[in-house]
């Protein structure tokens, strides 16, 4: 299932019409169909082998789909990039030897056909202090430091970033999400791959769930935290035992840690009351909805559940 956003194929940024890639046996993207409208920021989540990077290469034109169709404007990724469309930061690959980093910058913004001043790139990137240094003899969140400046150098209407904040420190991720918060402020489209669920969950306004090259969910932080549908109740209640607690309706998961008992629950209202009706007292309570992350790990372990052969027997019954 999935749960809609608005804006639709008008107007859109990027979009994939029943995509499935193959590397032989292997199926990394199945099926995938997505509209993304410009101006969004968009998180692209998934387990490790999940289509992520395959299906960013495809919009980037580096690879081919089996079959399907993506679009980037209107046009075919080829078109979208020549025309300066495009920005990208991908996963890997090296810099270039043998120049600084301020040539590498310039070299790469002559490739778009209305670049930004060079050194304002350097300082959106914050890599002024480096731009003399030789690019293949950086740190690892100095290069990619660097590679969000080949990024946006271009002035791009769509920056697509895959996985840009691994490797770098604690400020220079603020620093980076601030650069991008200021091109999205921009009317840019940005689609960023990540494994951090907290950074998609703060910075982008629309969030794709893919898993096994499949789409399980597109929308808002809160829609796909609704879709997870689990609430998380926690309350004091001394002396009481796991086992009797087990017997409320919707529990998912119970855990008692010191005299502290918290509960995943599928209705938090249902389970809440019984506990009343049950005649518990708790204090100091909390209900509280799942965060993005505990979301994202419920509706992959749901689909891998959904896949797993006593699931699909059960299914049979
Ligand atoms: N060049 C390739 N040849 C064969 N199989 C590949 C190739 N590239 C990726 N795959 C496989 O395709 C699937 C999807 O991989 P992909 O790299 O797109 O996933 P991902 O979501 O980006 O993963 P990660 O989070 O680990 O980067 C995986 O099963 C992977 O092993």
């Amino acid at each position: 299932m999935t749960t809609g956003i608005r804006g639709g194929p008008q107007g859109a940024a990027v979009t994939f019409e029943n995509v499935t890639k193959d590397y032989g046996q292997v199926r990394a993207v199945d099926e995938l169909s997505l509209d993304i409208a410009q101006g969004r920021t968009v998180a692209f989540l998934g387990p490790n082998g999940a289509g992520k990077s395959t299906s960013i290469d495809m919009l980037l034109g580096l690879r081919r789909p089996t079959s399907g169709t993506v679009r980037v404007f209107g046009k075919p990724p080829h078109d979208a990039i020549t025309a300066g469309h495009v920005g990208a930061m991908l996963q890997s690959g090296g810099l270039l030897s043998d120049v600084t980093v301020r040539e590498l910058v310039t070299l790469m913004s002559r490739l778009h056909p209305r670049p930004l001043p060079v050194d304002d790139v350097l300082e959106r990137a914050n890599i002024t202090e480096i731009a003399e240094r030789k690019a293949d003899k950086l740190s690892g969140g100095q290069t990619q430091r660097v590679r969000f400046a080949i990024a946006i150098a271009g002035d791009s209407d769509l920056i697509v970033l895959d996985e840009p904040t691994t490797g770098m420190d604690v400020e220079n991720r603020q620093i980076f999400w601030a650069a991008m918060k200021t091109q999205a402020e921009r009317g840019k489209t940005i689609l960023f791959a990540t494994h951090y669920l907290e950074e998609a969950d703060q910075i982008a306004d629309q969030v794709v769930v893919i898993n096994k090259g499949r789409l399980l969910a597109n929308g808002t932080a809160a829609d796909i935290k609704a879709q997870a549908g689990f609430q998380k109740i926690s309350f004091r209640l001394p002396g009481v035992t796991r086992d009797r607690l087990l017997m409320l309706p919707n529990v998912v998961s119970l855990e008692v840690i010191n005299e502290r008992v918290l509960i995943q629950t599928s209705d938090s209202d249902k389970t809440f009351y019984s506990i009343l009706d049950a005649g518990y007292r708790p204090e100091e309570i909390e209900i509280t909805a799942l965060g993005l992350e505990q979301a994202f790990v419920a509706i992959t372990q749901q689909d891998n559940g959904a896949d797993a052969p006593e699931a699909r027997a059960e299914d049979a019954r």
